[in-house]
C-alpha cells in the first residue's frame, strides 16, 4: 500500500493533470465520416503529450533511477577493456558473450507466434532455438490426469432468496440496444465514439448505459477486454451534461475508484477522449504525481475524479476545502479487488465520505455478487449485469500448459528461456510471483540479450510508467510483471501471457490472461503448471471459453536441460549485476539523503510552517494495511479476504477451528448462512430479506422521493448523510423531460425542494 500513499517532496512540479475539454458549440460538419480510428492509440503517449513520462512524474530531488540496462552495459565494457588489456576475464563471461551471439542470430529472424509453427532455417542449426514443441491439440492426457469434477458449490435456496430480495429483479435493459444511435445519447458523445472507431456496444455497454442512465445501482460483470471502462465512462458523461452549469454550480459529481495508478492513466484517457467535445473536466488523482498541482486542480472542482483510495483519503482530509459532499456517482472498477481486504478500510473511509443518495456501479471481469461482500457498499437495489457466464476468458485466448514434473520445479526459469528464446519473441508479459524473481529474470534475460522491462511495486512511478511505456510502443519485447499488471491494463497487441507460475486464484488467473485476446481480437497464454496446481489448471480449465482453446504444450526436455545449464552460467554474473546495483542504491540514497539535509537547512522555516499531513489510520495500522496489500498482491487474494494463497504445512500447530480468526460480525454472519444452508431456517431467512429491504431506499434520479425539510434544519445537519436527492437530482429536475430517463413529472415536489430547486424551477 505503500505505492498509494507515497508523497512526493518536490514544489516545483506545477504539472496540472485536470483536462479542461473544448466548450465550443457542436459544428454538424466537424463530423467526418472518413475518418479512420487509429486503434494503436497509447494513452500514455497522449496523457503525456510527446510520451514523456517524466513529465508525469515529480522532478524533484530523488535521483535518477538505477537502469539494469546501464549497469549491464557498464560490466560489458568493463570485460571487454579486461579482454584487450589481455586480462583472463574467466569462462562465464566468454559463455555469455556465446549466448549474445545466439540472440543476435535469433533476433534477425522471421518469426511466427503461433506454437504450432516451426521455425526458419537459421535456426536449425542451434537446437536451442528452434520451435518443436508438440502441441496435443485436444489436451486429453492433461485433461485425464487432471480429471475435472465440478468444484463451484450451488447455491442454497437461502442464497437465491437473500440475493433477491438484495437486487433489483431486473436483469437488463428492455431493449436490446445494437447501436449507440438507439440509446439516446447526446451528439458530443456519439462524436466521440465515432472518433474512436466505437461503432457498435459490446454486450456490457448495450447492457449498462440504459440502465445507468437511469441512475440506478449497478453491479456488473463481463469478460477481460469486453469494454467495461466506456460502459461505465459514456452514462456518466451523458448525465453530466445536463449538470447544472450557473454560476458557482461547479461541483466534484463523479469518482472512479481503481486499484493502481497505471490502470488510473488509462482510465483517465479513456474518460478524457469520450469528453473530448464537452466541457467535462476530468481530473487524475493518484499517488506518485504532485499532490501540490492535485489540491490546485481540486479547487476548480473538476465534475469526475478518478483516482486510487490512497490519494484520495489524504485529499479528503489534508486538502482544505476538497470534500465529497456533491459526489453523485461512485464507480468502482476492478470491483472485487477493491472490496478485498487490503482496500477495506481505505474504501471504508471513501464511502463514509459519500453522500447516501449517490449512485454506485461496481464493474469487474471477476464480479462477485455475493450479499455479504456488496452490503459493504451500501447499495440501492442494485441491477445485476452479467453478460458473459460467470469467470471465463475471453472468446479469443487460446491457453497453453506446460507441465513442470514434480522435483523440476528448478527448470522453471529454464523452460521459460526456452519458450522465450524459441517461440515466444515479442509483445510478451510474463506474469511471475514475486517482485524478486520479476527482477531476477529481468536481468537474465537482459544478459541473454532479449529486450526486457519489468514492472512491480518495487519501482518508482517513474520507472513504472517507463516500462509501460517502453513495452506499449514495441522498443521492448517482454514485460516481466508482478499481479500489479494483472488487472485492467489495456495493451494493444499483447500477443502472448506467460504465467512462469500458476497464480493462487482463478480472479487472478482470469485477469493476468486476460491482457492478451482483448477487444475480439486472439490471444495465447502459457502457464507452468506444477504438481501443486492441479486444483487451479482444473478451474482454468473449466473456465475457459471453448474446450477446443485448451492446449498440452511440451518442450523437449534435452532443450531445457540445455538452457538451464547455460542459465547456471550466468549465476554469477547475475550475482555481480544485483551487487553493483546495490551499491549504486547506497550511493544515491546517501546522495539523496544529503541533498535532502540541505533542503532542510535552506527552507527550515517554509517546511515547519506548513501544516502536517494527516492520516485516517494510525502508524500502525497503515503498515498493518500495506502488509495485507503486499501479502495480497504476492499470494493473490479473495473478495472479502478469505485468503487462498498457499499455506505452508505445519503439522505442529493445532488445527484451528473453522471461525478462529473472524471477527465477531464475521463469525455470526458466517454461522448464520451454514445455518441457512442446512434447514433453511425461516426465520434467518426473513430477518436477512428484511435487512436486505431496509438497505433499499428509493431517492435515485428516475424516481423522485417527496421529502420535507424543516424550516429550522441547519446546513451541517442535512450534509451528506441527510440528502435524498444528489447534484444530478437537482440538476435534471430544473429540466423535465429533456432526458429521457427522467421520470420526474411537474407536480412532483422534487423541484421545489428546498430554495435552489424552488427558485430555479423554470
Ligand atoms: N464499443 C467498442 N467498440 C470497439 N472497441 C471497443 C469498444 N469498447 C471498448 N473497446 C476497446 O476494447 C478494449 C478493452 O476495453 P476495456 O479496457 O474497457 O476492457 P475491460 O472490460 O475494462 O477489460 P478488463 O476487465 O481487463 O479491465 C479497449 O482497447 C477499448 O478501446
Amino acid at each position: 500500500m505503500a505505492d498509494y500513499v507515497m508523497t512526493i517532496d518536490s514544489d516545483s512540479e506545477d504539472h496540472v493533470v485536470t483536462k479542461p475539454t473544448s466548450s465550443k458549440p457542436e459544428i454538424e460538419d466537424a463530423l467526418n465520416p472518413e475518418f479512420i480510428f487509429d486503434v494503436s492509440g497509447d494513452p500514455y503517449i497522449d496523457f503525456v503529450g510527446h510520451g514523456e513520462p517524466n513529465d508525469l512524474v515529480k522532478q524533484g530531488t530523488k535521483p535518477d533511477p538505477i537502469s539494469v540496462d546501464e549497469i549491464i552495459a557498464r560490466r560489458r565494457l568493463k570485460n571487454k577493456r579486461k579482454r584487450d588489456t589481455g586480462v583472463d576475464i574467466g569462462s562465464d563471461d566468454s559463455s555469455n558473450e556465446d549466448l549474445l551471439d545466439d540472440d543476435d542470430d535469433a533476433d534477425d529472424d522471421d518469426v511466427e507466434n503461433s506454437g504450432n509453427e516451426e521455425n526458419s532455417s537459421e535456426e536449425d542449426d542451434d537446437p536451442l532455438c528452434t520451435s518443436d514443441e508438440e502441441v496435443n491439440t485436444d489436451f486429453q492426457e492433461t485433461e485425464e490426469a487432471y480429471s475435472s469434477s465440478d468444484d463451484s458449490e450451488p447455491e442454497t435456496q437461502a442464497v437465491k432468496d437473500r440475493k433477491a430480495a438484495f437486487f433489483d429483479s431486473e436483469t437488463g435493459p428492455r431493449d436490446v440496444h445494437h447501436s449507440f444511435l438507439t440509446m439516446n445519447l447526446s451528439r458530443p458523445i456519439l462524436k466521440a465514439l465515432t472518433t474512436l472507431g466505437f461503432h457498435k456496444p459490446t454486450p456490457i455497454q448495450a447492457a449498462t448505459i440504459p440502465v445507468a442512465l437511469l441512475g440506478k445501482d449497478v453491479v456488473g460483470g463481463a469478460v477481460t477486454g469486453s469494454g467495461k471502462t466506456a460502459a461505465f465512462i459514456i452514462p456518466i458523461l451523458e448525465r453530466l451534461l445536463y449538470r447544472d452549469k450557473g454560476k458557482n454550480a461547479a461541483a466534484t459529481r463523479c469518482v472512479i475508484l481503481v486499484p493502481t495508478r497505471e490502470l488510473a492513466v488509462q482510465c483517465f484517457d479513456v474518460g478524457t477522449k469520450l469528453a473530448a467535445h464537452t466541457d467535462i473536466r476530468l481530473c487524475l488523482i493518484v499517488g506518485g504525481l504532485s499532490i501540490k498541482s492535485q489540491e490546485v486542480a481540486l479547487r476548480s472542482r473538476p465534475d469526475i475524479i478518478i483516482a486510487t483510495p490512497g490519494r484520495l483519503i489524504d485529499h479528503i482530509h489534508n486538502s482544505p476545502s476538497f470534500t465529497l459532499d456533491t459526489l453523485d456517482v461512485l464507480v468502482l472498477d476492478e470491483a472485487d479487488r477493491m472490496l478485498s481486504d487490503g482496500f477495506a478500510d481505505e474504501l471504508a473511509e471513501i464511502v463514509k465520505s459519500c453522500p447516501t443518495s449517490r449512485q454506485t456501479m461496481l464493474f469487474s471481469a471477476t464480479m462477485t455478487d455475493s450479499v455479504d461482500e456488496l452490503v459493504k457498499m451500501s447499495l440501492n437495489k442494485p441491477v445485476r449485469l452479467f453478460v458473459d457466464p460467470k469467470k471465463s476468458t475471453a472468446r479469443g485466448l487460446v491457453q497453453e500448459f506446460v507441465r513442470v514434473r514434480a522435483g523440476k520445479e528448478s527448470e522453471r526459469s529454464a523452460l521459460l528461456t526456452a519458450l522465450c528464446k524459441r517461440t515466444f519473441k515479442s509483445n510478451v508479459i510474463i506474469f511471475l510471483r514475486s517482485k524478486k524473481l520479476a527482477h531476477q529474470m529481468r536481468i537474465v534475460f537482459s544478459l541473454l540479450g532479449m529486450k526486457c522491462e519489468e514492472l512491480h511495486g518495487d519501482l518508482s512511478q517513474e520507472q513504472r510508467l517507463k516500462a509501460l511505456q517502453l513495452f506499449r510502443d514495441g522498443s521492448v519485447d517482454f514485460l516481466m510483471a508482478t499481479d500489479l499488471a494483472s488487472r485492467g491494463l489495456d495493451i494493444k497487441g499483447v500477443e502472448t501471457v506467460i504465467n512462469y507460475d500458476m497464480p493462487g486464484q482463478l480472479a487472478q488467473y482470469l485477469h493476468r490472461v486476460g491482457r492478451t485476446a482483448r477487444a475480439g481480437r486472439k490471444g495465447r497464454s502459457v502457464t507452468l503448471v506444477g504438481e501443486a496446481d492441479r486444483k487451479m489448471l482444473k478451474a482454468a480449465i473449466k473456465h475457459g471459453s471453448g474446450e477446443d482453446q485448451v492446449r498440452h504444450r511440451i518442450v523437449p526436455p534435452e532443450v531445457v536441460s540445455k538452457w538451464a545449464e547455460k542459465l547456471d552460467d550466468l549465476k554469477d554474473e547475475v550475482s555481480a549485476v544485483l551487487c553493483d546495483e546495490k551499491e549504486e542504491k547506497h550511493l544515491r540514497k546517501a546522495e539523496m539523503e544529503l541533498k535532502k539535509g540541505e533542503n532542510m537547512i535552506e527552507h527550515e522555516a517554509e517546511i515547519y510552517s506548513r501544516p502536517a499531513r494527516t492520516w485516517f489510520q494510525s502508524g500502525k495500522e497503515k503498515l498493518t494495511a500495506e502488509a495485507i496489500s503486499k501479502q495480497q498482491y504476492e499470494d493473490g487474494f479473495v473478495a472479502g479476504g478469505k485468503k487462498q494463497g498457499k499455506k505452508p504445512l505445519d503439522d505442529t500447530k493445532p488445527k484451528r477451528d473453522k471461525f478462529s480468526g473472524l471477527s465477531r460480525r464475521a463469525k455470526r454472519r458466517k454461522m448464520i448462512m451454514e445455518e441457512d444452508a442446512e434447514v433453511g431456517d425461516q426465520k434467518t431467512l426473513n430477518a436477512a430479506i428484511r435487512s436486505a429491504k431496509k438497505t433499499a431506499r428509493p431517492s435515485k434520479i428516475g424516481v423522485p422521493e417527496k421529502r420535507t425539510i424543516k424550516p429550522k434544519e441547519t446546513r451541517k445537519a442535512r450534509k451528506v448523510t441527510s440528502r435524498t436527492g444528489g447534484a444530478f437530482e437537482r440538476d435534471m429536475d430544473q429540466k423535465p423531460g429533456r432526458r429521457e430517463g427522467l421520470r420526474a413529472n411537474k407536480n412532483d415536489a422534487i423541484g421545489g425542494i428546498g430554495k435552489k430547486g424552488g427558485k430555479r424551477k423554470k
